[in-house]
């Protein structure tokens, strides 16, 4: 018999509704139950995806609450509230956001002790790491977003810069989803040629066009807020990657938030790392020879995520 793959979204604004919707069209799983405060929400977006039905496939998506998540393999937890201007840094969000999960994590104790559990909310980091003190589920079994979405922005860019498909392009941002982000030039690759120091795909290495790539793609947050109010689409599908990868176990490299006890000098944080990724959650994290450079800002990204922990009770 087929195995039933049952996701959960705690949270059903605009990101919740993004990654329901990216895992409904791909047919990730075969079972979404959407939870959020706001009931009626939940049932208009479950009523909505389940017209596509017809041409999406046999994907049952309802309305829940958390006593149906008894069976369910992954839990999104994307509750909470998003930056309301390009003025309002990720890192503002966290009083707020900490008390919305005091609740949540406990509830999802209660009945979906076995889950893994994929934090999306901001601040991301902090909030995964909350999380993880606050459940009693092993720590590798929650797993933040994090740098997933600089990393697929970054790629993006560097893709076009170079015109060439961004899944060839081998580079990573780590360390925090926000302002500290670091990326990680030392490793950068197309197609195996580095990127530093060399003429890639003809276009000889200039520092100063790809370090706006890499500002580009770390302030494009605060250009789509400015725009649009919120940002959900690309978030949604990297949600539905990760849980992609738990389901089918995939044992997948990718940047997720998770615990780090001892890389690279830094301890009792979550912020990203290449992680492998499967059914038990992040079981390794893969240490690259970084530069110098780079470990300093992953302690910088430590530290700054650190002291605002600090401003909590948890
Ligand atoms: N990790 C990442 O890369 C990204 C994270 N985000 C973050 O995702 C979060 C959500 O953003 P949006 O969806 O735009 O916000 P939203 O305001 O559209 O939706 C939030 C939803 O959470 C629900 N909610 C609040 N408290 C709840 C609770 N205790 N239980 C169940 N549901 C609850 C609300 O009713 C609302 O429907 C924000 O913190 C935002 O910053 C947004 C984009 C990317
Ligand atoms: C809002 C947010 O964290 C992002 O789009 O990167």
């Amino acid at each position: 018999m087929i195995q039933k793959r049952s996701v959960a979204i705690i949270g059903t604004g605009n990101v919740g509704v993004a990654a329901a919707y990216a895992l409904f069209n791909q047919r990730i799983a075969s079972e979404i139950i959407l939870v959020d405060l706001n009931r009626e929400r939940a049932e208009g977006e479950a009523m909505d995806l389940m017209h596509g039905q017809l041409l999406v496939g046999n994907v049952k998506v309802r309305a829940g609450s958390y006593e149906d998540l008894k069976d369910t393999q992954v839990v999104v937890v994307t509750a909470g509230v998003g930056q309301k201007s390009p003025d309002e840094s990720r890192l503002e969000l966290l009083n707020r956001n900490a008390a919305v999960y005091n609740d949540i994590i406990s509830k999802l104790d209660e009945y979906a002790p076995n889950a893994i559990l994929i934090i999306a909310t901001n601040p991301v980091d902090i909030l995964t790491y909350v999380s993880q003190k606050l459940s009693a589920r092993e720590p590798q079994r929650i797993i933040g977003t994090g740098t997933l979405l600089d990393t697929a922005r970054f790629r993006a860019l560097l893709g076009r810069y170079y015109d060439v498909d961004p899944r060839s392009v081998h580079a990573y941002i780590l360390g925090e989803h926000g302002d500290s982000e670091v990326p990680i030039w030392s490793q950068a690759n197309i197609g195996g040629q580095p990127i530093q120091h060399n003429t890639v795909l003809g276009k000889p290495y200039n520092k100063e066009a790809l370090d706006k790539l890499f500002e580009e793609s770390k302030n494009a947050a605060y250009e789509i807020i400015k725009r649009k109010g919120f940002t959900n689409s690309a978030i949604g599908v990297v949600i539905a990657r990760i849980v992609e990868g738990i389901l089918e176990d995939e044992k997948s490299v990718i940047p997720v938030s998770a615990y780090w006890d001892g890389a690279y000098g830094i301890n009792d944080v979550c912020m990203s790392l290449q992680s492998v990724v499967g059914i038990e959650g992040v079981k390794h994290r893969v240490l690259p020879d970084l530069d110098q450079e780079e470990i300093q800002g992953l302690r910088q990204s430590a530290e700054i995520l650190q002291s605002s922990l600090k401003k909590i009770d948890i």
